[in-house]
């Protein structure tokens, strides 16, 4: 072999090295190529049948190796395939938003979802829908779902807890009308009846039963109106008897007093005709002895008819004196009814302005003393200090010891309160577990230390239910009245400044300039 032909062997030897590296290159390429193509294919695959098969005549023609130039129709439908796709994807991406805020508004809309539910539900609402693709939407619906879940478990509790009292339940319906029936005041005959339609509508706020305790409390509301009509009736029937009595005294006294004046009126005359007579006969006389005789015998006459009168008159004073004297104890009789039922009636008014339970004042006395007390402000401009008083956790009692326990508690609360404050305060039940007081002359900054003392005061009594010893507490809110206030802009900031204890660990004072 010459030196030509071995130069040129090496030659081809290294360009058949060159060639099959570049045949592993190209085939390498074309693999990863046609996994990628695979790849695609697969995560495209379900969203359109056309480009489905497309995508999988694309894959076998990798595989098999086809040429690269008879790729390029495949590819040209595929294009026009995918653009097609992006449209309806766009599409399906504003349908799906618009149904996940759709069926968001209306989970919010259901009653009794949990306030973490809540909360995040408004959270996803507000803040989490502004996605771009269609994948974002995975995390959000899978919390729609977590929440729709909360609202069925919580639902679902509500029907396992009170399985006879069925679905239509109505709290606030219950705590309102039991809220009404506290401040109604009821006569003692008819007090266990209500205290049992009390306690049905605590432990019970089922509407059938609520309507049957509204009920109730309207029968007994109809029962006292037709019982105070009949006493005001008796009395205006006592009233009258006893003003025609009166009549018939005066008419009485009137015909003797007129009988025996006609009789007096008759005895004048002949007094008057006698002495008449005798003055004339004596003018006739003729002898002394004639004289004596006359004056003698008439005398007699004249002295009789005189007795006579004196008689009678006395008679007539003592008649009229009688009479009188009756007609003054007709008089005094008709006093001492009408008093009384000045008194029946003022004492039923001052028993509309006394909280039933806990026999403080009630809301509508408070209100009155508060617009009072604010009415005085305005002119003299004197501190005056109020305070929102609220029992912590009073539902807990009511829960775990019943609602007679619950009772007990707001009446001892209540004699504490009264007790622990000055005779010029002014404490009222406003209505629940709620207490307000009014402190005229007081200015805020001073209050503090008085109210701790009232707030400790609660918090020391040895309150025992079911054998167990229990800690009650109170958180209190107050302000002073100031320039520029309405008596319903005081109220608000008292209100908030018990929020702010309550929020804040309760078994506290917030004070609130
Ligand atoms: N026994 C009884 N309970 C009453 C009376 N008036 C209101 N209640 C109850 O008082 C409770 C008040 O509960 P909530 O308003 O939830 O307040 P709370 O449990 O005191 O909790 P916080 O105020 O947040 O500390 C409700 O359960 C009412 O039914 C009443 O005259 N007697």
């Amino acid at each position: 072999m010459t030196d030509n032909t071995e130069h040129l062997e090496k030659k081809l030897g290294q360009a058949i090295k060159v060639r099959k590296a570049l045949e592993t290159a190209r085939k390498y390429q074309v693999d990863v190529l046609s996994q990628f193509a695979a790849k695609l294919s697969l995560s495209c695959k379900g969203q359109d049948v056309a480009l489905d098969n497309q995508l999988a005549k694309f894959r076998s023609a990798l595989n098999k190796g086809m040429d690269f130039e008879e790729f390029s129709p495949l590819i040209d439908n595929m294009s026009t395939m995918l653009k097609k796709q992006e449209a309806v994807n766009s599409a399906n991406h504003r349908q799906l938003l618009q149904s996940i805020t759709d069926s968001g508004k209306q989970l919010q809309r259901v009653k009794g979802l949990p306030e973490d539910g809540r909360r995040m539900l408004r959270y996803l609402l507000d803040h989490e829908l502004d996605v771009q693709s269609t994948n974002e939407f995975i995390p959000i619906l899978d919390k729609l779902v977590t929440i729709y879940n909360k609202a069925l478990q919580s639902k679902a509790t509500v029907l396992t807890d009170t399985p006879s009292s069925g679905p239509d339940k109505n709290p606030e319906v219950a705590a309102e009308l039991l809220a009404l029936a506290n401040e109604l005041i009821f006569d003692e005959d008819v007090a266990n009846e209500v205290k049992s339609i009390k306690n049905n509508i605590s432990l019970n706020d089922n509407v059938d039963v609520l309507l049957e305790s509204a009920l109730g409390i309207v029968r007994i509301i109809v029962k006292s109106i037709a019982r105070e009509r009949q006493s005001a009736q008796g009395f205006l029937v006592s009233l009258n008897q006893t003003l025609e009595e009166l009549h018939s005294s005066i008419i009485d006294t009137t015909k003797n007093s007129r009988s025996m004046s006609d009789e007096l009126n008759g005895l004048n005359k002949k007094i008057e005709t006698k002495i008449k007579s005798l003055n004339e006969q004596t003018q006739k006389a003729t002898s002394m002895t004639e004289l004596k005789a006359l004056v003698d015998g008439e005398l007699k006459i004249l002295s009789s008819d005189l007795v006579k009168r004196e008689k009678l008159e006395r008679a007539d004073k003592e008649a009229l004196f009688a009479s009188f004297e009756k007609i003054n104890d007709r008089i005094n009789v008709l006093e001492t009814k009408v008093t009384n039922y000045k008194k029946r009636l003022s004492e039923q008014r001052f028993k509309n302005l006394l909280d039933g339970l806990t026999k403080l004042p009630n809301r509508a006395a408070f209100d009155d003393r508060f617009n009072q007390e604010f009415h005085l402000f305005d002119l003299q401009k004197t501190d005056v200090t109020l305070v929102v008083i609220d029992i912590d956790h009073f539902k807990s009692i009511n829960d775990q010891y019943g609602h007679s326990a619950g009772d007990k508690t707001l009446q001892v609360i209540a004699r504490a309160l009264k007790k622990s404050i000055r005779k010029s305060d002014f404490i009222a039940r406003y209505g629940g577990e709620e207490f307000v007081l009014l402190m005229p002359g007081m200015p805020l900054g001073q209050a503090k230390q008085p109210l701790e003392k009232v707030r400790t005061t609660i918090k020391s009594i040895p309150f025992k239910f079911k054998e167990k010893q229990v800690q009650i507490t109170i958180s209190l809110g107050a302000t002073q009245f100031k320039e520029g206030d309405t008596p319903l802009s005081a109220f608000d900031r008292a209100d908030d400044a018990l929020y702010e204890a309550k929020n804040s660990g309760r078994d506290r004072i917030c004070l609130r300039e």
